[in-house]
Order: structure tokens, then sequence, then C-alpha cells
């Protein structure tokens, strides 16, 4: 058999170990051909590939970005929705000899995965995304990293914002799911942690400031790139590579105004791509490098349209359906255990 391996959609710590893990059981244990594609789908448009075996897989556990590259770069023609044609891409794919493809992605990537295998391309998704927003899992590698380098930048901002008695903003990723923020708020101690999915007022964040203050404390706020204050995301100029808004930015708007409603001199501080960035944690190694173990024994067992997903310890292959079209988001009741002690 050969496999067909590439990332799509933003990287994400662990992709490499997911990789290693793969090919450590397809070529090793199954005696399948690997190979995988440069930066996601330009790679298989543009034939730019690497043979992918024990050794060129050597050492990549703790690395972090991913040796493949990624790219948001469509897999075909036709937007969301559309009907879409699929014969240049299966010339492509039976061109280079596939019987199935690992594609290692979020939930748009976990989309193409579902409809390349509804339209008869044999296909295995491995989830992947810090934002942990995939349904179907519990949880994504790469979301144990990002978590824990945000609670260490709320750890050093509290230090300072103390020193400086400041109401310190931290604005994490997390474009429509607040996993992020409320772990890590929830890890570091902050005083308010606001997510895309629960809408709050100016008026009752500063409240809460206030309270903090007044109890002779300073406060950490830590915002999720898409908190929607008074309703509306804060975006930046510009689109990204999927043609959405790029977010970011709240955490430079919200400041200013908590500080001119509270008197509290605040700063924001956008801790940005550095979420994505560096070494895996272990945890997220071991999330990947069995994803990858288990993608390698479904194609084996052509489980095909099938996504190894985490449920309670076990990787389990779920329908690549149950895992798109609705975003896992923070429930209303993880939101109030933590809100309750806002302030
Ligand atoms: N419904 C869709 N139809 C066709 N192509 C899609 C669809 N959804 C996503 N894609 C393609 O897959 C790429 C990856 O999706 P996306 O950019 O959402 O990343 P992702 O896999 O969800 O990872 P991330 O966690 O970074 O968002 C998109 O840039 C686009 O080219
Ligand atoms: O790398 P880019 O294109 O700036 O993407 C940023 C987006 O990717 C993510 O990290 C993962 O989906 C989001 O949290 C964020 O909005
Ligand atoms: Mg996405």
């Amino acid at each position: 058999m050969k496999l067909g391996v590439l990332c799509s959609g933003g990287d994400s710590p662990g992709m490499n170990a997911a990789i290693r893990g793969a090919v450590l059981r397809a070529v090793d244990v199954h005696g399948f051909e690997m190979i995988g594609f440069m930066d996601g789908w330009r790679g298989f448009h543009e034939g730019d590939w690497i043979a992918l075996d024990r050794p060129a897989v050597r050492g990549l556990s703790p690395l972090g970005g991913v040796i493949l590259g990624t790219s948001r770069v469509p897999p075909f023609a036709g937007r969301p929705g559309e009907e879409i044609d699929l014969s240049d891409f299966r010339a492509r794919y039976d061109a280079y000899g596939l019987d199935g493809f690992l594609l290692i992605g979020g939930n748009g990537t976990q989309t193409v995965a579902s409809i390349l295998s509804d339209h008869g391309v044999p296909t295995i998704g491995l989830p992947k995304t810090i934002d942990n927003d995939l349904s179907a899992t519990d949880y994504t590698f790469g979301f144990d990293t990002a978590v824990s380098i945000a609670a260490e930048a709320i750890d050093r901002l509290r230090t300072t914002g103390d020193s400086h008695r400041r109401c310190m903003v931290l604005e994490v990723m997390g474009r429509d799911a607040g996993w992020i923020a409320l772990h890590a708020g929830m890890a570091g101690g902050a005083q308010v942690s606001l997510l895309p999915e629960f809408p709050e007022t100016l008026e009752q964040v500063c409240e809460w400031v206030t309270s903090v203050r007044d109890r002779g404390r300073s406060s950490l706020v830590v915002v999720a790139e898409g908190f929607r204050l008074d309703g509306a995301a804060v975006t930046r100029e510009g689109l990204d590579g999927f043609g959405r808004p790029r977010l970011g930015g709240v955490a430079e708007v919200l400041a200013p105004l908590i500080e001119a409603e509270t008197g509290i001199e605040t700063r924001a501080t956008v801790l940005g791509h550095v979420q994505r960035g560096g070494s895996p944690t272990a945890f997220d190694r071991v999330l990947a490098t069995r994803t990858g173990i288990a993608a390698a024994d479904a194609a084996l067992a052509e489980s095909w349209g099938t996504m190894a997903a985490l449920q309670g310890d076990q990787i389990t292959m779920v329908p690549l359906a149950d895992a798109v079209g609705r975003l896992k988001t923070v429930p209303a009741d993880r939101y109030a255990e933590a809100r309750l002690n806002f302030g």
C-alpha cells in the first residue's frame, strides 16, 4: 500500500510526532510506502514530495513546526457547498499511485477529508489544532502545548503587573472556541477569562477588575482573540489564506477601555504565534504519536472515511462526518464553573 500524507491549516505542536508515529507503524511494521507532500496541497498540485521512511523521521518527536510544512492552499476548485469537479484531482492521485491519504489538520482539513472520502478517495483524518475545537475528540495535539505557553505567560505577566499594581490583559488564540483562554486562565489563576462563546459587557469586565483592586490585588485578564466585546469581534486588516477576516488585537482595544473606565493603569500583551511555536509538551508528543499509529493501523484495515479521535484514554476511529460541520465550543457549564470566581 502507498500512502500520501500532508498537513493543512495552521501548524500545531505535535505534527512531526504524528508523522513519525504513522511512518514507524505504516512503513516499519506494515511494510507500506509513504510519501509526504510539501506545504499541504501545494505539494500535491505541484509534484513536490519527499519519501517518508524511518531515517526521514528520526528524532522528530520533540521538534516543533512540521518538516513537511503546511498551508491553506485549497485541495480543489470550488467554494464550500458548491458542486466540485474532482477529475484533475483524481488524475494526480492516480499518477502518484496512491492507495490512500492521511490528512493532518483541523476542522477545515477534516472537512476536506470528509468530502474526499464521500467522493471515493480513500482518506483518514489526523486531528490537530491548538484551538481544541474539533468535535468527536476530547483533545487535539498542540492544545496542551499552547495552554502551557499561555499559562507561563500569565505567570510572568502576573509578577510585573503586581509590581506596578497594573491590570494586565493577555490575548491568546481561539478564533471560535475559548479553550485556550479557559484552561490557561484557570491554570494561571486569571481573575477574568473572556471567551468567543460568551460575550460580556465592558461594564461587567470593569466591575471584576475594580473588585480585584478593592481587595488589594492586581487583575490578570485573559482574552481569546475571537472574544466579542459588546457583541463584535476585533479584526485586523486583510484576510487569511482561506478568505476569512484575520482576528487579533482585542487586548489592545480592551486595555485602554478598562483604564479609562476604572482609572487603573492597564497594559495589553498579544501572545500570538508564540503559542504555536517550539517543542510540544510530553502529553502532545504522546497523543500525536498514538494518533499517527492509529491512523496507520486504520489504513491497514482500510477504515477509510474515519478520523483518529481521543476518547477518554483510547484512540478510537470515528466517522469523519462526526468530527466536522459543528465546532466543539466551550460548554456553558465549563464557563459558569470558572466565571463564579471572576473578580
Ligand atoms: N468546506 C471546504 N471545502 C473546500 N475546502 C476547504 C473547506 N474547508 C477548508 N478547506 C480547505 O482546507 C484548508 C484548511 O482549512 P482551515 O484553513 O480551516 O484549517 P484547519 O484545518 O481547520 O486548521 P486550523 O486549526 O488552522 O483552522 C483551507 O484553507 C481550505 O483550503
Ligand atoms: O497562522 P494564521 O493564519 O495567522 O492563523 C491564526 C489562526 O490559527 C489558529 O491558531 C488555529 O486555528 C487560530 O487560533 C488563529 O486564529
Ligand atoms: Mg479551521
